[in-house]
C-alpha cells in the first residue's frame, strides 16, 4: 500500500519525485525485489555496506547510492578520520549522508565534525548531506553555519510518531527563506 501511494506522489510539476528507500544491510536480493516493486531513484544505505557492494548495487540495479556514515558520540574504537573512511567509495557513490548512529532518532551529533566531512565528500566528488536531530527550530543554523549540500529530517516534523503536515511546511519554509 505504502509503494502504491509512493508510486502516485507527483510534484508540483507534475512529475513523479525522485524516491527514495532507506535500508540497513540489506541483501543484494532484499534490494533488488524493492527497487523493482517501488520504482526506487535512489538507496541510502545506513549499514555496513562496503564499496564492493555499492559498486555492485550502482551496476546492477541502476539507483543512485546515497552512503550513510553513522557520527557516534561516544566511542572506544580508534580514531579513523572522515577521510580514511570515504576514500574507499570513491566512484561507487553519488553522495554521503552523515547521520546520527541509529538512524531515526531525532537526536543531532556534534556539528563540528560536518568540516571534515565536507572535505572527505568534496576529496571523492560527491556531495554531502546531514542528518539527525533536525527541526523547524535548528535548520536555519545548520544551513547558515555548516552549508550541507542537501538535509534528511525525520522526526523533527512528526507528532507522535506521525508526520505532521503543519511541521512539514514550517520545516520547508525555513530552508527557503534563508
Ligand atoms: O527512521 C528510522 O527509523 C531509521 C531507522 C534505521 C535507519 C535509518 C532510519 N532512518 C533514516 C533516515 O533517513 C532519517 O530520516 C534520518 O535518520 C533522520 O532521522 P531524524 O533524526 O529522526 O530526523
Amino acid at each position: 500500500m505504502l509503494v502504491q501511494a509512493a508510486k502516485q506522489l507527483r510534484a508540483a510539476d507534475g512529475q513523479p519525485p525522485q524516491t527514495v528507500g532507506v535500508f540497513v544491510n540489506a541483501s543484494a536480493e532484499e534490494l533488488r525485489h524493492a527497487v523493482s516493486t517501488a520504482g526506487l531513484d535512489v538507496v541510502q544505505l545506513h549499514g555496513e555496506e562496503s564499496p564492493g557492494f555499492c559498486r555492485n548495487v550502482k551496476q546492477e540495479l541502476g539507483v543512485d547510492v546515497w552512503k550513510v556514515f553513522s557520527i557516534r558520540p561516544e566511542t572506544t574504537e580508534p580514531p579513523q578520520s572522515a577521510e580514511e573512511k570515504l576514500a574507499p567509495y570513491k566512484g561507487v557513490i553519488d553522495a554521503v549522508l552523515i547521520d546520527t548512529a541509529g538512524g531515526g532518532t531525532g537526536v543531532a551529533f556534534d556539528w563540528q565534525v560536518i568540516a571534515e566531512y565536507r572535505a572527505a565528500a568534496n576529496a571523492i566528488g560527491v556531495p554531502l548531506y546531514v542528518a539527525g536531530g533536525l527541526h523547524p527550530d535548528n535548520v536555519t543554523e545548520l544551513l547558515d553555519g555548516y552549508m550541507p549540500d542537501g538535509i534528511d529530517v525525520s522526526s523533527g516534523v512528526e507528532t507522535e510518531g506521525h508526520k505532521d503536515i503543519d511541521k512539514i511546511r514550517l520545516f520547508v519554509r525555513k530552508v527557503i527563506e534563508r
